[in-house]
Formats: structure tokens, sequence, C-alpha cells
């Protein structure tokens, strides 16, 4: 999951452009890039890192301009080299820049399509820049000297014809406006807002509204899913729907683990979609096990927080903190490689002996992907003298691999895979696991808007909304990016730098 933001204002926009970065950093820990426009002439830095460590204050000088855009990178295809973090730039037409939240399920056949048919050339292994140079191509084909909004238009819904998958796009033309756009299905969140100033008013688009929260824009919509905002260098905005068929089926998974939970997707706020996992949860159990024996309902922090203190309160038993998280370890979930995330658990999470010793504890979490948290967590809960160790989960069994924009590609790595939930239940040391159900969870998420009809469940319930996954596809992915295969090809030592100002 990456994170996206544009700005198009009356001031220059580095400081904000990377105040949105480090708020959405949550969503991609690897690489983060910032490119700004001044007088038709494109600034970019780009590098593998956080946020805080890929820019100093000269590059932050270099990245003058009033209008920009940035990305926080969590991959899903290629590498994790500095050479695939983003955004992308093209030359021509016009110089494009763009940055993407998704993953295209047909970058092969775009990629033969776009040096056969377009003579493009694609320079790394991204989805990303396939996804720009497909957008290049449409307005390209235009023919036009002096382009307009709709000539803009007109290449998104080319964008909609050619590309498949998930894709949140913002895309900077030099010296003319920002761009944003959504898949038709509208599986990656992104919204946009508005400031008023004295010079006039001034745009923001980004992955999650609590970026523009921070930064002092009011939330004006999300974007539709298959629709496309431009807001002109001036400040001028227009909106229009750029494809003809919509299905909207946003990622469920955002509001189980990735978004933040201050931020208001699609209209459901993920805070509020948490309490109600909460109270669902808590439901199935005193459904399925009226006489159980919970003392203490124990969160793992962060994100089951929400969730856990709603189960204690409707379970009616204490609700405790009893695992401290060391602040300066990121999301391990979304870190490259299990050796780094199984380490990393133990650095992030330490527990509090006294909240354990001689209890019965109910554990809660978002959800159990690969069994890396959960598994060490248990042990922790024991050696700190728990009694009994029950598990419950906020989402259902993770059995299916995730092909829009979640980086879990290999079913055998996904701890529920062709396991009943007994056997995952065995494999990370509980007593007893308690997961949400499936129509549960839509239905806790759902109840924020009951306008959308269906979301992106594949990880859970293996239906894929694009139509275009067969098992050669979930085959081909599983070889190229399980975890072993990535190792073995390590990160990628070559970097392409010519666009960096450094
Ligand atoms: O079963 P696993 O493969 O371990 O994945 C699931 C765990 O990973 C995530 O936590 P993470 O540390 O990424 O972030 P958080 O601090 O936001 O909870 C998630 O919240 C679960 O705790
Ligand atoms: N998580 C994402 O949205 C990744 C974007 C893109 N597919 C990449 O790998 O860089
Ligand atoms: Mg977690």
């Amino acid at each position: 999951m990456c994170g996206i933001a544009a700005i198009v204002s009356h001031t220059p926009v580095n400081q904000e452009l990377y105040d949105a970065l480090t708020v959405l950093q949550h969503r991609g820990q690897d690489a983060a890039g910032i490119v700004t426009c001044e007088n038709g002439r494109l600034h970019l830095r780009k590098d593998n890192g956080l946020t805080r460590d890929v820019f100093n204050e000269a590059h932050m000088l270099k990245l003058r301009g009033n209008m920009g855009i940035a990305h926080v990178r969590y991959p899903t295809a290629g590498c994790t080299s500095s050479a695939e973090a983003q955004p992308f730039y093209v030359n021509s037409p016009f110089g494009l820049t763009l940055a993407h939240n998704g993953n295209l399920t047909n970058t092969e056949e775009l990629k033969e399509a776009l040096f056969v048919q377009d003579q493009r050339h694609i320079n790394t292994d991204s989805d990303s820049e396939v996804l720009l140079n497909v957008f290049a191509h449409e307005l390209q084909s235009l023919g036009k000297l002096h382009l307009t909004v709709n000539d803009v238009f007109q290449a998104v819904s080319g964008v909609h014809r050619r590309c498949r998958g998930a894709y949140a796009v913002v895309v900077m033309i030099a010296g003319f406006g920002i761009l944003g756009f959504r898949d038709p299905h509208g599986i990656r969140p992104v919204v946009f807002g508005e400031r008023q100033t004295d010079a006039g008013p001034e745009f923001m688009i980004a992955s999650e509204s609590v970026a523009l929260n921070v930064l002092g824009f009011k939330l004006i919509r999300d974007i539709a899913p298959g629709e496309a905002v431009f807001i002109e260098e001036s400040g001028k905005l227009h909106t229009q729907q750029c494809s003809d068929t919509i299905d909207h089926c946003p990622c469920i998974f955002e509001y189980v683990y990735f978004a933040r939970p201050d931020s208001i997707i699609d209209n459901i706020s993920v805070y509020k979609a948490r309490l109600r996992m909460g109270t669902k949860l808590a439901e199935k159990v005193q459904r399925e096990w009226p006489d159980n024996d919970i003392d203490v309902v124990i969160p793992i922090p962060d994100t089951s927080r929400t969730a856990a203190l709603q189960m204690a309160n409707i379970l009616g038993v204490k609700f405790r903190e009893g695992f401290m998280k060391n602040r300066y370890i990121g999301r391990t979930f979304i870190m490259p490689g299990q050796k780094m995330r199984e380490k990393s658990v133990r650095q992030k999470l330490n527990a509090i002996d006294l909240e354990f010793d001689g209890k019965n504890v109910l554990l809660v979490d978002d959800s159990i992907v690969r069994g890396t948290t959960s598994a060490q967590i248990i042990q922790m809960a024991r050696d700190a003298g728990a009694k009994k160790v029950y598990f419950a989960s906020a989402a259902p069994p993770v059995r299916y691999p995730n092909v829009y924009g979640i980086d879990m590609p290999a079913a055998h790595e996904l701890i529920a895979h062709d396991r009943t939930e007994q056997d995952v239940c065995q494999e990370i040391g509980a007593d007893r696991i308690i997961y949400q159900d499936l129509d549960d969870l839509i239905e806790a998420v759902r109840r924020g808007n009951p306008e959308i009809q269906h979301f992106d469940t594949s990880c859970f319930s293996n239906e894929y909304i694009t139509g275009d996954i067969d098992s050669v596809y979930l085959e081909r992915i599983e070889a190229l990016r399980n975890d072993s295969a990535r190792s073995e090809r390590g990160s990628g030592q070559f970097i392409v730098e010519m666009q960096n100002c450094d």
C-alpha cells in the first residue's frame, strides 16, 4: 500500500508535501519521493528510506515550485531498488510525473504492447512506470501541441480501457496542472480537498483524508471510481467521469489495517468501522462461548486497539494495555523479508508481566496474515505468566493472495491458507481462536455507507472483482514475489539517478 499526495498552491509546496508524506508514512516505509514544478521545470528527489531520511535541507531547497506530487512506497511489483521509488518521470509528451497506489494485474501484456505498438522503453520492473507510459501514450496519440483539460480526461479514459487492477494515481503535467484519478472499481482510496487563501483557492489530493486535515485542507470528497480531477496550475478545478463501466468495490483491508483510524474513506470513518468490528466480534464470543473465562482483553498495538477496546466494553471485562510499543519501530507487516519482520515484532512489542500473571487473557489483533506477530506475542504472553491465552482476530482468516496493492502474493506464506481455524490456533500456539465472520466484517464497514454494494474481499473470499485473475496469474506472481525468490534477487543494486535533484 503506498501513499500519494499532490498540491496546487499559490506558495511553495515542498514543505507541505513533505509533511503529507510523514502523515501517510504508515502506507509505505520503503521509499519516498517528491517532484515539484517551477516555471515548467521539474525538480525531483526520491530514494529508499523513510521520509525523514530521504530529504535533507539541500534537497528541500531545490524542490522549488507551487505545485507538486509525492509518494511513499511499499512495493507490490518489481523490486525494492531505489530506481523504482516514485514519482516516475517521462519527458514526452509535455513532461509527466506520476505517483501510484495499487497494483496493475495486466502489467506484462501492457509492457509488451508499449514496446511493440507504442515504441516506448520501460526501464524498470515497476507496474507504475508502465502505467505512466500508458497515460503518456494516450496523451501523445491525441497529437496536440496545446493541451486542453478535455484532452487530459480523454487520456484517462484510454488508461481505463487498457489497464486492469487497482490504481489511485496523481500525475503532474509540467507547466499545466495536476491530475488525480481512480480505477473504475475504486479499489484504492483517494480524496481531494480545498483551502481558501487570499490569493485564491488551493487544492490537495491524497490517499487519505487525514493528510488533508493536517495540512488545513477541507475534504471535498473521494474521487469517484473511474473519475478524474484536474487542477490547473492557476488553481482552477475540473472533474469528469472517464469510465462507462463502474463498479465500486473498495478494498476492505484498508478499514481492517491499512488506513489510519482518523481517516474517512468513501464516507466511512475508519475508526467507527473498527469499533463496529469489535462489537461484532464480541457478539460472536457471547454467542458461541457464553461461559467463557476471559479475565482481561489486551490489544496488540497499534492497529487493533480500537476494536479491542470495544470488545472489552461489550464483553464487560477489563481492558489493559499489556504490550508496550516501541514508537521508533515501524509497521512490521509491510517490512520486506520475513527475517526482518520476525525480528521487528520482538523489538517493537514488550509485555508488562503484571497484566498477564495468572490471568486468562484474550489477545486481540486486527488480522492474522503470516502469523508472524501472533505466534511471537502468544509466547510472550505465556512467558509473562498468562494462564490461558485466547486470540481474537477482527478480520476473517486471510487465505488467498492479494493482487490489488497489498503485498501478499504467495498463498503458502499465509498462515490460514489450506488450514482450518483450529489448525491456525495450534500453529500460533493459542488456547482458543476467534475469527471475525466475513459477513460481519462487511456489515461493520458497510454500515458507514450503505450505498456501497460490494467490497474487494479477495484475500478472505478468493473472489477477484476485476475478473482477470486465474490460477496461471496467481502462480506467476507467487513464483516471482514469494519471500525466498525476492531475497535471492536481492534488493537491486543499480540506481537510476538521472532525474534526482541531488
Ligand atoms: O500475521 P502477521 O503477518 O504478523 O500480520 C498481521 C499483523 O501485522 C500488522 O501489524 P503491524 O506491526 O504491521 O502494524 P500496526 O502497528 O499498525 O499494528 C497487523 O496489525 C497485525 O498485527
Ligand atoms: N503498494 C503500492 O501501492 C505499490 C505501488 C506499485 N505497484 C509499486 O510497487 O511501487
Ligand atoms: Mg499490528
